[in-house]
């Protein structure tokens, strides 16, 4: 499989002198197109400084990034921004939908900012995976978390982009709920072919990846095919991830 996304010597450093951090550290890894990646580490080892970089939302200090054989250092903020936009999709842990809009409305946003017109076809096929057919007309707060999370989903998938990024998707929901929505996202990569990149602290949902990959003091310290929850909570018992 090639890679949708590369990460090569990726280091970042917040801060300047004695106050600088560095969040990651050399770090190389690359993310196969139509898998499914977990990432999973230590509060503070460096998953979401990994996660934005990879998705151009920060920029490394040094070292490179590639999406879809796009170069990413070196673009300007113009062109960063319009790649996001048609070649990113993201689900954060918050739904982050827009009060006012209705499903279809939210999950049709990021066309119109893109100045592009929806492929029906497409559109019809997310509403359905994600199994919101019968509620396209309805406003966010008619919806439960779990069904917002599903068109925070479908916002995502509508752009058909090269991959998304999920930053603790089912953070905000109760056990059953996050499954439903695990389900999901592994039917997004297994049936409609797409590249998911998920944070998470949770092994039960790292379990429904492909891969998961361990960072550990902004480094990658392990990479695990095949998790299943039991060996990725014991090898984060490892990395020290749950010290009291
Ligand atoms: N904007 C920032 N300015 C300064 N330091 C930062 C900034 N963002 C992150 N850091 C630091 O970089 C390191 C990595 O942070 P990051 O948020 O990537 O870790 P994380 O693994 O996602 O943590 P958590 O699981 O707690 O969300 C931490 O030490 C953090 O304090």
């Amino acid at each position: 499989m090639t890679d949708v996304v590369r990460l090569d010597a990726v280091s970042k450093v917040y801060g300047k002198g004695q106050g600088a951090v560095a969040a990651l550290r050399e770090v190389s890894a690359g993310i196969p197109r139509g898998s499914f990646t977990a990432v999973m580490g230590p509060s503070g080892s460096g998953k979401s400084t990994f996660l934005h970089c990879a998705a151009g939302l920060d920029t490394p200090s040094s070292g490179s990034v590639r999406l879809g054989g796009t170069e990413l250092s070196g673009m300007n903020e113009t062109a960063l921004t319009e790649l996001r936009r048609s070649r990113v999709g993201f689900v954060f842990q918050a739904f982050n939908l827009i009060s006012s809009l209705d499903v279809l409305e939210n999950i049709t946003l990021p066309l119109r900012l893109a100045g592009r017109k929806p492929d029906q076809a497409w559109l019809t096929e997310i509403v359905r995976r994600v199994g919101l057919e019968g509620r396209t007309g309805h406003l966010p707060a008619q919806l439960s978390g779990g069904q917002q999370q599903r068109v925070a989903i479908a916002r995502a998938l509508v752009v058909r982009p090269e991959v998304v990024f999920g930053d603790e998707p089912t953070g905000a929901l109760d056990t059953m709920t996050a499954r439903d929505v695990l389900v999901l996202l592994r039917e997004v990569v297994s049936g409609l072919g797409q590249t998911v990149v998920m944070v998470t602290h949770d092994p039960v949902a790292a379990s429904y990846a492909d891969t998961v990959l361990f960072l550990a003091d902004g480094r990658i310290a392990d990479a695990m095919a095949a998790p299943t929850a039991d060996k990725v909570a014991e090898r984060m018992t490892r990395l020290g991830a749950w010290k009291r």
